[in-house]
């Protein structure tokens, strides 16, 4: 992998400052509490006030899908490599964690909002797609409701995130008994065939692509920003499915 940099800890200075009560999960205490137990109005969050620091980057990446399919996890898991195991607290609202990535020679701070996958928290998080640069879409492989609504997201997508957002299709837990596995990867793939998004299967709980699927993301809006983005010189899709192959290569001659 071409260098990602973990925050060492270092916890995302100017957000916390201003809502010091948010972002209280942790490996023994995953909870979203917000301040009067309600999710923070959109004029309240931070969004604007997030500096560039000495990053050379600043992107902004939503996490996306129906309840229960992984977006804290795999939040956490990149950046903090970890997996909350046992009971399933669902997100309240929407949430942010910062982690900084190098690119290359480039310092990328990427500003991951997780949200609510759950139906009565829509309206909320409808407010914030429009200030995202890119979006992680996320289904459970064992659990086929969730992917047979990917095509409704998408078309929220459609109706409140900018035109030119990039979005990667995920379908995790990848890691799960062939018995539970309820989507095929083929039928993954070819639903983000369909809607030229880039797809990975990847597993907050092994990791498994987890740090790719955030790298793929910062390189392609890096390449944005450079005026470098054609078909020739970066192309998510590729990137993805050449990274993806070279990792099932390396593991089946280890
Ligand atoms: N086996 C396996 N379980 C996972 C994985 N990712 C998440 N889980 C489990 O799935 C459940 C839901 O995970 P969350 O990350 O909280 O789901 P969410 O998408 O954030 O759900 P909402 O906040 O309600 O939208 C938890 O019990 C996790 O332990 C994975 O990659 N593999
Ligand atoms: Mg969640």
């Amino acid at each position: 992998m071409d260098g990602s940099v973990d925050g060492s800890g270092e916890r995302e200075p100017v957000a916390r400052k201003i809502i010091p009560q948010w972002s209280q999960y942790s490996h023994q205490h995953h909870t979203h509490n917000y301040q009067n137990g309600e999710p923070p109005m959109v004029s309240q969050l931070p969004r604007h006030s997030i500096t560039t620091e000495t990053c050379d980057l600043v992107c902004k990446v939503m996490l996306l899908g129906d309840s229960g399919v992984g977006k804290t996890c795999l939040l956490v898991r990149f950046r903090d490599n970890m997996f909350l195991s046992g009971n399933f607290i669902s997100t309240v609202g929407i949430d942010f964690r910062n982690k900084v990535v190098m690119v290359d020679d480039t310092k990328v701070k990427l500003q991951i909002w997780d949200t609510a996958g759950q139906e009565r928290f829509r309206s909320v998080t409808h407010a914030y797609y429009r200030d995202a640069h890119a979006l992680l879409l996320l289904y459970d492989v064992t659990n086929k409701n969730s992917f047979d609504n990917i095509r409704a997201w998408l078309g929220e997508i459609k109706e409140y995130a900018q035109d030119d957002v990039v979005i990667m299709l995920l379908g995790n837990k990848c890691d799960s008994q062939s018995s539970e596995r309820m989507v095929r990867r083929e039928d993954g793939e070819r639903i983000a065939r369909e809607n030229t998004v880039a797809f990975m299967e990847t597993s907050a709980k092994t990791g498994q692509n987890v740090e790719l699927a955030f790298i793929a993301i910062a390189r392609e809006l890096k390449a944005r920003k450079n005026g470098t983005h054609n078909r020739s010189s970066f192309n998510v899709q590729e990137y993805v499915r050449e990274q993806t192959q070279k990792a099932t290569c390396s593991s089946c001659t280890s």
